[in-house]
């Protein structure tokens, strides 16, 4: 057994460590810049711009397809024909940084397109920037997919650094070759070199841990090293850790509930203090759209659309699936860009700029977005899955608005005590129902203290019994003299609290008119015949439910 002190001996050898020494230094500079370019290059790849994904598709292809060793040997024998003369050690970074730069890109650009994208619409319409939101809301959510893949891909780059060998770089395997080349013990050097490679790339498996666990947003965000190993080791037991999963979901002493009248209040407080300077001219329409045209490839969606929408103002929007509702909303608060026509807000435009003939967008439209004040609420929530229920409020007050982070959670706390949430500010959203992730999304709206709120069918993803906690919100904020566009289907909330309803089919506006004249006495067919179907649908569901 005398060969398990030899391969001590070289276990603990000087020499053989310098060069793991040179392996890892190779492995941390090539990983880092890889990262950079890596995360540019996705980027690049993502952005819709045809030159620049082309150019960036061509890199990671030729750098994909060619072997390490003979980029290696390219940068170092034959670049100097043109003047480029690199020692072995930059050779080794640059070749390794471009290589990984090229995997990194794929294993970024894969994490990325994982993150639901209605995430990002989401922070977009609140007047978060792309930055923002790639930062706070994307790359936290992606990088739990990509870095398995990363570490994964870190563990190769160490292993190659060995391929460095061949221009003369004296790392790891470079020298064990050089030992055997003197004593001829192949087993027991390569042995020790191996167990090196492996203690080392351990190493880097203990760090993917961690950043897992720290990455995890069900984690216990005050949980030490320590909890954290004994729950990565199954002995979460014994230090009593708490993950958020294992917390009860239901807060120990219920919140007081506030009247009608005090969340009125409150909501009347916070929108009287609005970002934006611009007063708001009360006679004059709040929203105005005049003669829009909006296609999908040939399919007209809506055909010269007129509407005026006053300050204060509730306006129920109805119509068969497929009519152009949602589209609408979407054109107002511009998520989707216009063909033809003008939409203002506050006697603005939202992200246009006044061109020959046509408006023609600008690159600003979150930061008009956040100006004029429109906020925007999801048929399917859109909440940030990385971020709880309170920071979900924060954010775009302190990111857009520069809130304070002490006023911004005291007016989250505000907010939720209005949608009747107190006590789920710090769960995540996917421990929520469907009506509380919804009613967080009207608190996470209200929060920029906007001038106008869309409703894009807040209820119609929900389960009846939870349609009423939504529109209970809704009522508060039409009590409170929000300016409000509702498209829906609830006929009962629109009868009770909208002051207009307009009747869309086929992209066009039929019939509008107070919710009597509309609803209850509709004077085209189509309307007529929408309202018969929809009292069916009604009706059947009642029934039902009674069942
Ligand atoms: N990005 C898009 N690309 C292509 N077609 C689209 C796009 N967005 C919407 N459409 C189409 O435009 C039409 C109108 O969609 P829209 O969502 O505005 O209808 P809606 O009246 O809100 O319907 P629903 O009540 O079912 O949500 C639909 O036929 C839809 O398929």
């Amino acid at each position: 057994m005398h060969w398990i002190g030899e391969v001590l001996g070289y276990f603990t050898s000087a020499f053989l460590w310098k060069g793991a020494l040179l392996a890892l230094q190779i492995t941390v500079c090539a990983l880092f810049l890889g990262l950079i370019f890596g995360l540019l290059i996705a980027l690049a790849r993502l952005s819709g711009n045809l030159l620049l994904s082309g150019v960036t598709w061509v890199y990671v292809w030729l750098l994909r397809g060619t072997p390490q060793l003979l980029q290696l040997v390219f940068i170092f024998d034959a670049l100097p024909a043109i003047g480029l003369k690199f020692n072995s050690f930059t050779t080794a970074v640059i070749a390794f940084s471009m290589t990984e730069a090229a995997y990194a890109a794929e294993i970024i650009r894969g994490g990325i397109l994982s993150v639901n994208r209605d995430q990002a619409i989401a922070a977009s319409s609140l007047g978060m920037s792309r930055g923002q939101t790639l930062r706070r809301i994307v790359l936290p959510q992606a990088l739990r997919s990509i870095l398995p893949a990363l570490a994964g891909q870190s563990i190769t780059l160490l292993k190659m650094t060995s391929v460095a060998s061949v221009i003369f770089v004296n790392e790891l395997t470079f020298r064990s070759q050089q030992i055997v080349g003197q004593t001829f013990e192949f087993f027991t050097v390569f042995a020790a070199a191996g167990l090196i490679y492996l203690l080392m790339t351990s190493l880097i498996s203990l760090g993917q841990a961690y950043l897992e666990y720290r990455m995890d947003p069900d984690r216990d965000r005050n949980s030490s090293l320590l909890s954290l190993l004994c729950t990565r080791l199954g002995f979460a037991k014994l230090v009593g850790t708490k993950t958020e999963a294992t917390k009860p979901a239901v807060p120990a002493k219920p919140p007081a509930k506030l009247s009608p009248e005090e969340r009125t209040a409150i909501v009347q407080r916070i929108l009287s203090t609005h970002h934006s300077r611009e007063p708001v001219d009360p006679d004059a329409p709040f929203v105005r759209c005049q003669k829009l045209w909006k296609s999908y490839g040939d399919r007209e969606i809506l055909k010269a659309i007129y509407l005026d929408v006053q300050p204060g103002e509730v306006v129920a929007v109805l119509g068969p699936s497929g009519s152009g509702k949602s589209t609408l909303l979407r054109l107002i608060t511009h998520i989707e860009s216009i063909d033809d026509g003008e939409i203002t807000v506050g006697g603005r435009y939202v992200g246009y700029a006044k061109g020959v003939g046509k408006l023609v967008p600008t690159r600003h439209v979150e930061r008009d977005r956040a100006q004029i004040g429109v906020s925007m609420v999801f048929q399917n929530f859109n909440l940030f899955a990385n971020l709880t229920v309170l920071e979900n409020i924060m954010e775009a007050p302190i990111r857009v608005h520069g809130v304070a982070p002490e006023e911004a959670e005291a007016l989250a706390r505000d907010l939720l005590a209005v949608v009747g949430l107190s006590g789920h500010a710090d769960h995540l959203p996917h421990r929520l129902s469907g009506g509380q992730q919804q009613r967080v999304g009207i608190a996470r709206a209200l929060a920029i203290r906007p001038r106008l709120m869309l409703f894009d069918e807040p209820t119609s993803a929900l389960d009846p019994e939870l349609v009423g906690e939504v529109l209970s919100v809704m009522r508060t904020l039409a009590d409170a003299g929000m300016t409000m566009i509702v498209v829906t289907h609830e006929m009962d909330f629109a009868r009770e609290v909208a002051d207009r309803v307009v009747f869309f089919d086929e992209g066009e506006i039929v019939e509008q008119g107070t919710p009597a004249e509309v609803i209850d006495n509709p004077q085209k067919a189509r309307t007529r015949a929408f309202l018969r179907r929809l009292g069916g649908k009604e009706a059947d569901a009642q029934t039902e439910a009674d069942a």
